[in-house]
Protein backbone atom coordinates (compact mmCIF):
# COMPACT_ATOMS: atom_id res chain seq x y z
CA UNK A 1 0.00 0.00 0.00
CA UNK A 2 1.56 3.38 -0.61
CA UNK A 3 1.63 5.61 2.27
CA UNK A 4 2.54 9.09 1.53
CA UNK A 5 2.38 11.86 4.41
CA UNK A 6 0.31 14.86 3.21
CA UNK A 7 1.63 18.75 4.85
CA UNK A 8 2.36 22.03 3.75
CA UNK A 9 4.48 24.42 5.15
CA UNK A 10 1.95 26.39 6.91
CA UNK A 11 0.13 26.70 10.05
CA UNK A 12 -3.16 25.99 9.05
CA UNK A 13 -3.29 23.26 6.13
CA UNK A 14 -6.14 21.30 6.05
CA UNK A 15 -8.15 21.48 9.15
CA UNK A 16 -8.83 25.05 10.53
CA UNK A 17 -8.63 26.47 14.01
CA UNK A 18 -6.87 23.90 15.74
CA UNK A 19 -3.90 26.05 16.33
CA UNK A 20 -5.98 26.81 19.23
CA UNK A 21 -5.53 23.47 20.77
CA UNK A 22 -3.69 23.17 23.75
CA UNK A 23 -1.79 19.94 22.50
CA UNK A 24 -0.94 22.38 18.88
CA UNK A 25 2.20 23.31 18.54
CA UNK A 26 1.65 25.89 15.52
CA UNK A 27 4.91 27.55 15.08
CA UNK A 28 6.51 23.88 14.31
CA UNK A 29 5.87 24.99 10.52
CA UNK A 30 9.02 27.08 10.45
CA UNK A 31 10.81 24.96 12.83
CA UNK A 32 13.61 22.81 10.98
CA UNK A 33 14.50 20.57 13.80
CA UNK A 34 10.65 19.64 14.46
CA UNK A 35 10.20 19.05 10.22
CA UNK A 36 13.72 16.52 10.84
CA UNK A 37 12.47 14.71 13.60
CA UNK A 38 9.08 14.24 12.26
CA UNK A 39 10.77 13.06 8.71
CA UNK A 40 13.01 10.80 10.92
CA UNK A 41 9.61 9.40 12.47
CA UNK A 42 7.69 9.31 9.10
CA UNK A 43 10.26 7.04 7.96
CA UNK A 44 10.39 4.55 10.17
CA UNK A 45 6.70 4.16 10.41
CA UNK A 46 7.67 2.50 6.81
CA UNK A 47 5.86 5.54 5.03
CA UNK A 48 6.72 5.96 0.98
CA UNK A 49 6.96 10.09 0.55
CA UNK A 50 6.26 12.62 2.51
CA UNK A 51 3.97 14.82 0.35
CA UNK A 52 4.20 18.93 0.68
CA UNK A 53 1.20 21.01 -0.42
CA UNK A 54 2.16 24.66 -1.83
CA UNK A 55 0.62 27.68 -3.36
CA UNK A 56 1.90 31.07 -4.33
CA UNK A 57 -1.03 33.52 -3.11
CA UNK A 58 -3.17 34.27 -0.38
CA UNK A 59 -6.94 32.95 -0.23
CA UNK A 60 -8.55 36.37 -0.75
CA UNK A 61 -12.42 35.45 -2.20
CA UNK A 62 -13.72 34.85 0.40
CA UNK A 63 -15.60 38.17 1.76
CA UNK A 64 -13.43 39.74 -1.54
CA UNK A 65 -10.68 39.91 1.07
CA UNK A 66 -7.42 38.21 2.75
CA UNK A 67 -8.07 38.90 6.11
CA UNK A 68 -10.12 35.37 6.94
CA UNK A 69 -7.35 33.64 5.64
CA UNK A 70 -4.48 35.72 7.37
CA UNK A 71 -6.47 35.75 10.94
CA UNK A 72 -6.41 31.81 10.62
CA UNK A 73 -3.09 30.98 9.54
CA UNK A 74 -5.02 29.19 7.08
CA UNK A 75 -2.19 28.32 4.23
CA UNK A 76 -0.95 31.20 5.05
CA UNK A 77 2.34 32.39 5.76
CA UNK A 78 3.32 29.68 3.73
CA UNK A 79 7.22 29.03 3.48
CA UNK A 80 8.65 27.17 0.38
CA UNK A 81 8.95 23.70 0.86
CA UNK A 82 11.83 23.51 -2.18
CA UNK A 83 14.14 25.17 0.53
CA UNK A 84 13.58 21.98 3.20
CA UNK A 85 14.03 18.98 1.11
CA UNK A 86 18.22 18.86 1.44
CA UNK A 87 17.79 19.04 5.24
CA UNK A 88 15.40 16.29 5.56
CA UNK A 89 16.82 14.47 3.33
CA UNK A 90 20.48 14.23 5.07
CA UNK A 91 18.28 13.19 8.08
CA UNK A 92 16.81 9.99 6.57
CA UNK A 93 17.99 7.54 3.64
CA UNK A 94 14.99 6.03 1.84
CA UNK A 95 11.32 7.95 2.31
CA UNK A 96 11.02 9.92 -1.07
CA UNK A 97 9.84 13.90 -1.06
CA UNK A 98 6.95 14.53 -3.24
CA UNK A 99 7.33 18.87 -3.58
CA UNK A 100 4.41 20.74 -4.97
CA UNK A 101 5.85 23.34 -7.52
CA UNK A 102 3.69 25.09 -10.19
CA UNK A 103 4.15 25.78 -13.87
CA UNK A 104 2.23 28.72 -14.12
CA UNK A 105 4.64 30.58 -11.65
CA UNK A 106 8.10 29.04 -12.69
CA UNK A 107 10.02 29.26 -15.63
CA UNK A 108 10.42 25.56 -17.06
CA UNK A 109 14.14 26.01 -17.02
CA UNK A 110 14.44 27.00 -13.41
CA UNK A 111 12.24 24.26 -12.37
CA UNK A 112 14.24 21.74 -13.91
CA UNK A 113 17.64 22.88 -12.71
CA UNK A 114 15.60 22.56 -9.19
CA UNK A 115 14.36 19.61 -9.36
CA UNK A 116 17.84 18.31 -10.61
CA UNK A 117 20.15 19.81 -7.53
CA UNK A 118 17.68 18.42 -5.66
CA UNK A 119 17.83 15.27 -7.10
CA UNK A 120 21.55 14.86 -6.49
CA UNK A 121 21.02 16.11 -3.27
CA UNK A 122 18.58 13.61 -2.06
CA UNK A 123 20.16 10.34 -3.83
CA UNK A 124 16.96 10.40 -5.96
CA UNK A 125 14.33 10.35 -3.21
CA UNK A 126 12.58 13.51 -5.10
CA UNK A 127 9.11 13.56 -6.70
CA UNK A 128 7.12 16.60 -8.50
CA UNK A 129 4.22 17.69 -7.75
CA UNK A 130 3.25 19.23 -11.26
CA UNK A 131 -0.07 21.84 -10.58
CA UNK A 132 -1.10 24.38 -12.91
CA UNK A 133 -2.61 27.11 -9.59
CA UNK A 134 -6.31 28.46 -9.38
CA UNK A 135 -5.03 31.36 -7.32
CA UNK A 136 -5.36 35.10 -9.19
CA UNK A 137 -3.68 36.10 -5.90
CA UNK A 138 -0.38 34.11 -6.79
CA UNK A 139 -0.34 35.16 -10.23
CA UNK A 140 -1.16 39.31 -9.71
CA UNK A 141 2.08 39.27 -7.58
CA UNK A 142 4.06 37.78 -10.57
CA UNK A 143 3.12 40.53 -12.59
CA UNK A 144 0.20 39.24 -14.41
CA UNK A 145 -3.46 39.78 -14.50
CA UNK A 146 -5.42 36.65 -14.37
CA UNK A 147 -5.41 33.19 -14.76
CA UNK A 148 -5.13 31.26 -18.09
CA UNK A 149 -9.19 29.57 -18.61
CA UNK A 150 -8.86 26.07 -16.82
CA UNK A 151 -8.16 23.95 -19.65
CA UNK A 152 -5.66 26.26 -21.39
CA UNK A 153 -3.27 26.16 -18.13
CA UNK A 154 -3.34 22.06 -18.60
CA UNK A 155 -2.55 23.36 -22.42
CA UNK A 156 0.30 25.12 -21.43
CA UNK A 157 1.61 22.96 -18.82
CA UNK A 158 1.61 20.18 -21.57
CA UNK A 159 4.33 22.17 -23.25
CA UNK A 160 5.69 22.58 -20.14
CA UNK A 161 6.41 19.03 -19.55
CA UNK A 162 7.92 19.17 -23.37
CA UNK A 163 11.08 21.86 -22.17
CA UNK A 164 11.66 20.02 -19.12
CA UNK A 165 11.54 16.26 -20.35
CA UNK A 166 14.28 17.62 -22.84
CA UNK A 167 16.17 19.18 -19.78
CA UNK A 168 16.04 16.22 -17.71
CA UNK A 169 16.29 13.66 -20.43
CA UNK A 170 17.78 14.80 -23.43
CA UNK A 171 20.79 17.15 -22.77
CA UNK A 172 23.19 16.21 -20.71
CA UNK A 173 24.21 12.44 -20.61
CA UNK A 174 24.58 10.68 -18.08
CA UNK A 175 27.97 10.28 -18.65
CA UNK A 176 28.98 13.08 -19.96
CA UNK A 177 31.26 13.53 -16.73
CA UNK A 178 34.91 11.71 -17.72
CA UNK A 179 37.50 14.11 -15.57
CA UNK A 180 40.09 13.06 -17.77
CA UNK A 181 43.13 14.72 -16.90
CA UNK A 182 45.10 14.59 -19.87
CA UNK A 183 42.73 15.77 -22.14
CA UNK A 184 42.22 18.51 -19.70
CA UNK A 185 38.60 17.73 -20.38
CA UNK A 186 36.09 17.45 -17.11
CA UNK A 187 32.55 17.59 -19.06
CA UNK A 188 32.73 15.82 -22.74
CA UNK A 189 31.07 18.92 -24.29
CA UNK A 190 29.88 16.00 -26.89
CA UNK A 191 27.93 14.69 -24.56
CA UNK A 192 25.90 18.17 -23.00
CA UNK A 193 22.98 18.93 -25.73
CA UNK A 194 20.79 22.24 -26.34
CA UNK A 195 17.07 20.89 -26.67
CA UNK A 196 16.14 23.71 -29.07
CA UNK A 197 12.58 24.25 -28.26
CA UNK A 198 10.85 26.74 -29.51
CA UNK A 199 6.68 26.77 -29.16
CA UNK A 200 3.34 28.35 -28.22
CA UNK A 201 4.37 29.56 -24.89
CA UNK A 202 7.84 28.68 -24.30
CA UNK A 203 11.38 29.39 -25.97
CA UNK A 204 14.44 27.28 -24.26
CA UNK A 205 17.68 26.56 -26.34
CA UNK A 206 19.01 24.89 -23.34
CA UNK A 207 21.66 22.96 -22.15
CA UNK A 208 20.31 22.44 -18.95
CA UNK A 209 22.24 23.66 -16.10
CA UNK A 210 22.77 20.70 -14.27
CA UNK A 211 23.48 16.79 -15.26
CA UNK A 212 20.81 14.59 -14.83
CA UNK A 213 20.85 12.86 -10.99
CA UNK A 214 19.63 9.60 -10.18
CA UNK A 215 16.35 9.85 -11.47
CA UNK A 216 16.59 12.18 -14.19
CA UNK A 217 13.04 13.12 -14.27
CA UNK A 218 11.89 13.23 -10.73
CA UNK A 219 9.03 10.96 -9.78
CA UNK A 220 5.84 12.94 -11.31
CA UNK A 221 2.77 13.05 -9.03
CA UNK A 222 0.00 14.79 -10.12
CA UNK A 223 -3.87 16.17 -8.53
CA UNK A 224 -6.25 17.67 -10.94
CA UNK A 225 -9.07 15.53 -11.48
CA UNK A 226 -11.22 17.25 -13.76
CA UNK A 227 -11.68 15.93 -17.13
CA UNK A 228 -8.33 18.05 -18.10
CA UNK A 229 -6.79 17.07 -15.41
CA UNK A 230 -6.95 13.47 -15.65
CA UNK A 231 -5.75 13.69 -19.35
CA UNK A 232 -2.85 15.53 -18.39
CA UNK A 233 -2.34 12.96 -15.59
CA UNK A 234 -3.05 10.17 -17.83
CA UNK A 235 -0.23 11.47 -19.94
CA UNK A 236 2.66 12.19 -17.60
CA UNK A 237 1.85 11.72 -13.83
CA UNK A 238 2.97 8.53 -12.04
CA UNK A 239 1.45 9.40 -8.96
CA UNK A 240 -1.80 10.87 -8.84
CA UNK A 241 -3.66 12.16 -5.91
CA UNK A 242 -7.34 12.27 -5.16
CA UNK A 243 -9.61 13.80 -2.89
CA UNK A 244 -13.39 12.70 -2.34
CA UNK A 245 -15.65 12.59 0.13
CA UNK A 246 -16.39 8.42 -0.40
CA UNK A 247 -14.79 5.11 -2.10
CA UNK A 248 -17.73 5.92 -4.92
CA UNK A 249 -16.71 9.25 -5.14
CA UNK A 250 -13.55 8.30 -5.38
CA UNK A 251 -13.96 5.14 -7.71
CA UNK A 252 -15.67 7.45 -10.55
CA UNK A 253 -11.80 9.45 -10.97
CA UNK A 254 -10.26 5.54 -10.41
CA UNK A 255 -12.73 4.46 -13.33
CA UNK A 256 -12.03 7.15 -15.16
CA UNK A 257 -7.98 7.21 -15.27
CA UNK A 258 -8.34 3.26 -16.02
CA UNK A 259 -10.35 3.75 -18.73
CA UNK A 260 -7.94 6.42 -20.10
CA UNK A 261 -4.38 4.38 -19.18
CA UNK A 262 -6.28 1.51 -21.53
CA UNK A 263 -6.98 4.12 -24.36
CA UNK A 264 -3.58 5.66 -24.30
CA UNK A 265 -2.02 1.69 -23.84
CA UNK A 266 -0.78 2.76 -20.60
CA UNK A 267 -0.63 -0.44 -18.22
CA UNK A 268 -2.28 0.12 -14.82
CA UNK A 269 1.18 -0.92 -12.97
CA UNK A 270 2.65 1.94 -14.16
CA UNK A 271 0.85 4.57 -12.69
CA UNK A 272 -0.41 4.66 -8.43
CA UNK A 273 -3.40 5.95 -7.89
CA UNK A 274 -3.55 7.93 -4.05
CA UNK A 275 -6.55 9.56 -2.12
CA UNK A 276 -6.51 11.62 0.74
CA UNK A 277 -8.04 10.52 4.35
CA UNK A 278 -8.09 12.17 7.90
CA UNK A 279 -7.00 9.75 10.25
CA UNK A 280 -7.43 10.03 13.56
CA UNK A 281 -6.52 6.94 15.55
CA UNK A 282 -5.54 6.11 19.55
CA UNK A 283 -5.33 3.18 21.49
CA UNK A 284 -8.85 1.71 21.58
CA UNK A 285 -11.88 3.26 19.17
CA UNK A 286 -13.23 5.13 22.03
CA UNK A 287 -10.02 7.09 23.21
CA UNK A 288 -10.10 7.97 19.33
CA UNK A 289 -13.63 9.27 19.20
CA UNK A 290 -12.82 11.53 22.49
CA UNK A 291 -10.15 13.18 20.24
CA UNK A 292 -12.54 13.87 17.17
CA UNK A 293 -15.12 14.97 19.83
CA UNK A 294 -12.20 17.16 21.65
CA UNK A 295 -11.05 18.51 18.16
CA UNK A 296 -14.37 19.60 17.47
CA UNK A 297 -14.70 22.07 19.37
CA UNK A 298 -11.59 24.15 18.25
CA UNK A 299 -12.49 24.08 14.22
CA UNK A 300 -12.94 27.52 12.41
CA UNK A 301 -15.91 26.89 9.77
CA UNK A 302 -15.64 30.48 8.22
CA UNK A 303 -11.65 29.23 7.53
CA UNK A 304 -12.76 26.50 5.88
CA UNK A 305 -15.16 28.29 3.90
CA UNK A 306 -12.40 30.63 2.93
CA UNK A 307 -10.20 27.97 1.84
CA UNK A 308 -12.85 26.45 -0.40
CA UNK A 309 -13.59 29.86 -1.80
CA UNK A 310 -9.63 30.38 -2.57
CA UNK A 311 -9.57 27.04 -4.32
CA UNK A 312 -12.65 27.39 -6.30
CA UNK A 313 -13.26 31.16 -6.98
CA UNK A 314 -16.86 31.08 -5.34
CA UNK A 315 -17.04 33.67 -2.51
CA UNK A 316 -19.27 31.17 -0.16
CA UNK A 317 -19.50 34.41 1.97
CA UNK A 318 -22.89 35.36 -0.40
CA UNK A 319 -24.53 32.23 0.23
CA UNK A 320 -26.87 31.52 2.68
CA UNK A 321 -26.50 28.36 5.20
CA UNK A 322 -28.83 26.53 3.85
CA UNK A 323 -28.48 27.37 0.06
CA UNK A 324 -27.09 24.07 -1.76
CA UNK A 325 -23.85 24.07 -3.55
CA UNK A 326 -24.44 23.90 -7.14
CA UNK A 327 -22.14 22.62 -10.14
CA UNK A 328 -21.10 26.29 -12.00
CA UNK A 329 -18.57 26.82 -14.54
CA UNK A 330 -15.75 27.68 -13.05
CA UNK A 331 -11.85 28.80 -13.80
CA UNK A 332 -10.24 27.39 -10.41
CA UNK A 333 -9.97 23.81 -9.09
CA UNK A 334 -12.75 22.18 -10.23
CA UNK A 335 -12.20 18.82 -8.95
CA UNK A 336 -12.80 20.64 -5.28
CA UNK A 337 -16.59 21.84 -6.42
CA UNK A 338 -17.38 18.63 -8.24
CA UNK A 339 -16.63 16.25 -5.32
CA UNK A 340 -19.79 18.21 -3.49
CA UNK A 341 -21.82 18.34 -6.54
CA UNK A 342 -21.79 15.85 -9.57
CA UNK A 343 -20.03 13.29 -7.83
CA UNK A 344 -22.17 13.66 -5.48
CA UNK A 345 -25.03 13.06 -6.98
CA UNK A 346 -27.39 11.67 -4.28
CA UNK A 347 -26.55 14.30 -1.71
CA UNK A 348 -27.26 17.35 -1.38
CA UNK A 349 -24.67 20.04 0.25
CA UNK A 350 -25.33 22.89 1.55
CA UNK A 351 -22.64 25.63 2.37
CA UNK A 352 -23.92 24.66 6.60
CA UNK A 353 -22.69 20.97 5.56
CA UNK A 354 -19.90 21.60 3.49
CA UNK A 355 -18.64 24.19 6.30
CA UNK A 356 -19.08 21.48 9.07
CA UNK A 357 -17.53 18.65 6.30
CA UNK A 358 -14.52 20.77 5.52
CA UNK A 359 -13.52 21.83 8.78
CA UNK A 360 -11.70 18.43 9.54
CA UNK A 361 -9.45 16.76 6.66
CA UNK A 362 -11.28 19.48 4.18
CA UNK A 363 -12.17 17.14 0.81
CA UNK A 364 -11.56 13.93 2.30
CA UNK A 365 -13.06 11.48 4.63
CA UNK A 366 -12.27 11.40 8.41
CA UNK A 367 -11.24 7.72 9.58
CA UNK A 368 -11.36 7.49 13.41
CA UNK A 369 -10.38 4.69 15.64
CA UNK A 370 -7.98 2.21 16.93
CA UNK A 371 -5.05 0.83 14.73
CA UNK A 372 -7.11 -2.45 13.80
CA UNK A 373 -10.34 -0.05 12.57
CA UNK A 374 -8.78 2.44 10.82
CA UNK A 375 -6.95 -0.22 8.65
CA UNK A 376 -10.41 -2.28 8.45
CA UNK A 377 -11.54 0.75 6.55
CA UNK A 378 -8.49 1.77 4.79
CA UNK A 379 -8.88 -1.73 3.54
CA UNK A 380 -12.52 -0.99 2.40
CA UNK A 381 -10.78 1.95 0.33
CA UNK A 382 -8.75 -0.38 -1.28
CA UNK A 383 -11.41 -2.62 -2.08
CA UNK A 384 -14.31 -0.07 -2.96
CA UNK A 385 -12.48 2.84 -4.29
CA UNK A 386 -9.82 0.74 -6.38
CA UNK A 387 -6.60 2.74 -4.80
CA UNK A 388 -3.24 1.70 -4.52
CA UNK A 389 -2.54 3.80 -1.42
CA UNK A 390 -3.43 7.23 0.68
CA UNK A 391 -1.86 10.32 1.28
CA UNK A 392 -2.45 10.83 5.42
CA UNK A 393 -3.60 13.90 6.37
CA UNK A 394 -4.12 15.14 10.14
CA UNK A 395 -5.86 17.23 12.53
CA UNK A 396 -3.32 18.06 14.77
CA UNK A 397 0.19 18.31 12.98
CA UNK A 398 2.16 16.25 15.41
CA UNK A 399 0.11 14.10 17.62
CA UNK A 400 -1.83 12.38 15.38
CA UNK A 401 0.91 11.28 13.00
CA UNK A 402 2.66 9.80 15.99
CA UNK A 403 -0.33 8.49 16.84
CA UNK A 404 -0.61 7.21 13.26
CA UNK A 405 2.58 5.41 13.84
CA UNK A 406 1.96 4.14 16.89
CA UNK A 407 -1.41 2.67 16.42
CA UNK A 408 -1.87 2.40 12.53
CA UNK A 409 1.42 1.19 10.87
CA UNK A 410 1.88 -1.62 12.81
CA UNK A 411 -1.57 -3.19 11.73
CA UNK A 412 -0.60 -1.85 8.32
CA UNK A 413 2.69 -4.30 8.95
CA UNK A 414 1.40 -7.03 10.29
CA UNK A 415 -1.33 -7.18 7.58
CA UNK A 416 1.57 -6.96 4.91
CA UNK A 417 0.81 -3.62 3.47
CA UNK A 418 3.60 -2.06 4.50
CA UNK A 419 7.72 -2.22 3.89
CA UNK A 420 8.39 -4.97 1.31
CA UNK A 421 10.76 -2.37 -0.80
CA UNK A 422 12.43 -0.95 2.50
CA UNK A 423 13.68 -4.67 3.27
CA UNK A 424 14.96 -5.73 -0.13
CA UNK A 425 18.60 -3.76 0.30
CA UNK A 426 19.64 -5.03 -2.77
CA UNK A 427 16.96 -2.94 -4.76
CA UNK A 428 17.36 0.75 -6.00
CA UNK A 429 16.93 3.55 -3.60
CA UNK A 430 15.52 5.91 -5.72
CA UNK A 431 11.94 7.00 -4.99
CA UNK A 432 10.71 5.54 -8.80
CA UNK A 433 12.92 2.87 -8.27
CA UNK A 434 11.36 1.71 -4.47
CA UNK A 435 8.16 2.44 -6.25
CA UNK A 436 8.43 0.98 -9.67
CA UNK A 437 11.37 -0.78 -9.53
CA UNK A 438 13.19 1.16 -12.53
CA UNK A 439 15.14 4.52 -11.94
CA UNK A 440 14.55 6.41 -14.86
CA UNK A 441 11.28 6.82 -16.43
CA UNK A 442 10.26 3.90 -18.91
CA UNK A 443 11.31 4.39 -22.44
CA UNK A 444 7.63 4.19 -23.66
CA UNK A 445 6.23 6.71 -21.14
CA UNK A 446 5.79 10.49 -22.91
CA UNK A 447 8.69 11.61 -20.77
CA UNK A 448 11.24 8.83 -21.02
CA UNK A 449 10.56 8.50 -25.47
CA UNK A 450 13.09 11.65 -24.86
CA UNK A 451 15.77 9.83 -23.94
CA UNK A 452 18.27 9.81 -26.88
CA UNK A 453 16.69 12.49 -28.82
CA UNK A 454 20.03 14.34 -28.91
CA UNK A 455 20.70 17.56 -30.83
CA UNK A 456 24.54 18.74 -30.94
CA UNK A 457 25.78 21.93 -29.42
C1 LIG B 1 -4.13 15.64 -2.56
C2 LIG B 1 -4.12 16.91 -3.36
C3 LIG B 1 -3.09 17.82 -3.15
C4 LIG B 1 -3.04 19.00 -3.87
N1 LIG B 1 -2.02 19.87 -3.64
C5 LIG B 1 -1.99 21.06 -4.29
C6 LIG B 1 -0.99 22.00 -4.02
O1 LIG B 1 -0.15 21.79 -3.18
N2 LIG B 1 -1.00 23.17 -4.71
C7 LIG B 1 -1.92 23.45 -5.66
O2 LIG B 1 -1.85 24.52 -6.27
N3 LIG B 1 -2.90 22.56 -5.94
C8 LIG B 1 -2.96 21.39 -5.27
N4 LIG B 1 -3.97 20.51 -5.50
C9 LIG B 1 -4.94 20.88 -6.51
C10 LIG B 1 -4.67 20.23 -7.85
O3 LIG B 1 -3.36 20.21 -8.27
C11 LIG B 1 -5.50 20.87 -8.94
O4 LIG B 1 -5.16 22.20 -9.13
C12 LIG B 1 -6.89 20.87 -8.59
O5 LIG B 1 -7.28 19.56 -8.25
C13 LIG B 1 -7.72 21.41 -9.72
O6 LIG B 1 -7.50 20.72 -10.87
P1 LIG B 1 -8.71 20.29 -11.74
O7 LIG B 1 -9.52 21.53 -11.98
O8 LIG B 1 -8.12 19.67 -12.95
O9 LIG B 1 -9.47 19.31 -10.91
C14 LIG B 1 -4.05 19.31 -4.81
C15 LIG B 1 -5.10 18.41 -4.99
C16 LIG B 1 -5.15 17.22 -4.27
C17 LIG B 1 -6.29 16.28 -4.51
Amino acid sequence: MFLSALDMLVPTHQTSGLWRHPEAQHAQYSDLHFWKKHAAMLEEAGFDTMFFADVSGLYDVYEGTGTTAIRAGMQYPALDPLLLISALAAETSTIGFGVTANVSYLPPYLLARTFATLDHLTNGRVGWNIVTGYQRSALRNLGGEDLLPHDQRYDRADEYMEVVYGLWEASVEPDAIIGDVTSNTYIDPKKVHPIDHSGDWFTVPGPALVTPGPQRTPLLFQAGSSPRGIEFAVKHAEALFFSGTSPDNVRQLVDQVEQQLQAARRRRETARLITSVTVIAAQTDEAAYQRYRDYSQYVDQDAALALFAGWTGLDLSKYQPDDVLQEVHIEGNRSALQSFTSMDPDRAWTIADLAAYMSIGARGPVIVGSGKTVVDELERWVREAGVDGFNIDYALRGPDMTAFAQFVTPELRARGHLGAALQDEAHSQTLRGRIFGTDWLPQDSTGGAYRGSKRSL
